[in-house]
């Protein structure tokens, strides 16, 4: 039977085996947050599996865990390290949205405007641009094949994979694989039925990030991805800052400064030689504790 009392009174602290969480979106790319400096106990992949599902866990694009820094971040004048899991429970090393929303949490945490976070992608500069507006400085962007990885190697800036209208896409790394396709009109594709078969292409063993870009004008672009494993969020921020970058590699603008339109809003863009820096906003959903029973894998 359902408590109305303790569901009118949430419990002020976690009962025995409950983590603590904070639900952050940034342009409703959605992540769950665990700060484990303190508490070290780990996730399984079934775990985050879990937890990312919205019918029997919280709901989330990816789960994201604040870390203590290594020695390295810790020389770098890093506070605390990100580790980002999918929602297949697969580790990966680069979300622009997750990064512009966990720095604002540790910049509230710490009173500043500036922040350097450790990311298995490298050490990201953070900077406050507003009440609730965050930049960071992702790259270097590359195009070594060995990266992303591809089962072979191939020619990067015009990749053997087509499907429907993605024709001559660019793959690009920028701390995590995507492909950039261009094409006349957004409107006239299904990422489900165009993007997916690229995803899923055996040329990329561990999938890819797969980014379908309208030129708008020299320094707009609109943008949707299909991310990997396999889901269209409604924001990706290393997608828009390899879009932009793509746009100017394949010489179909000269610009550096680029407003990318998403399906949830605008990030702005600025490309400098081989790095970009995004700037976008962050926002909190909620707080709360997961129950033992979604958080530890009791299969
Ligand atoms: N939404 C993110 C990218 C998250 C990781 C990606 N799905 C991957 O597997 O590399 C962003 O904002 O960059």
């Amino acid at each position: 039977m359902i408590d109305t009392l303790t569901l009118a009174r949430p419990a002020p602290t976690a009962k025995s085996g409950e983590r603590p969480f904070v639900k952050m979106h940034g342009l409703r790319n959605h992540f769950v947050i665990f700060d484990r400096r303190e508490d070290r106990r780990a996730f399984t992949r079934s775990d985050i599996v879990r937890i990312c599902d919205p019918q029997v866990g919280i709901g989330g694009d990816q789960v994201l865990t604040i870390e203590p820094p290594s020695a390295d971040g810790v020389a770098a004048g890093a506070p605390a390290a990100m580790r980002i899991f999918n929602i297949d429970g697969r580790e990966v090393s680069a979300c622009g949205n997750a990064t512009r929303c966990v720095a604002h949490l540790l910049m509230e945490e710490s009173g500043a405007d500036t922040l350097a976070l450790e990311t298995r992608g490298g050490m990201l500069k953070c900077r406050r641009t507003g009440a609730t507006e965050v930049s960071v400085e992702l790259g270097p962007i590359g195009w070594n094949w060995r990266d992303f990885p591809l089962s072979h190697e191939v020619d990067m800036a015009d990749l053997p994979v087509e499907s429907g209208p993605l024709r001559h896409g660019i793959g690009l790394w920028i701390g995590n694989p995507h492909v950039v396709f261009f094409v006349d009109d957004l409107s006239a594709v299904d990422l489900a039925r165009d993007a997916a078969p690229i995803h899923d292409d055996p040329l990329f063993p561990e999938g890819v990030n797969v980014g379908v870009a309208e030129l708008v004008d020299a320094s707009t672009i609109r943008l949707a991805v299909w991310e990997r494993p396999g889901i269209a969020t409604q924001a990706c921020g290393t997608g828009a800052c390899v879009a932009a970058f793509a746009a100017r590699r394949k010489g179909l603008t000269t610009s550096d400064h680029f407003t990318v339109h998403l399906p949830a809003g605008p990030l702005q863009i600025e490309i400098h030689d081989t790095t970009a820096v995004m700037s976008g906003p962050v926002a909190y959903c909620c707080r709360g504790f997961v129950v033992a029973e979604t958080v530890y894998d009791f299969d």
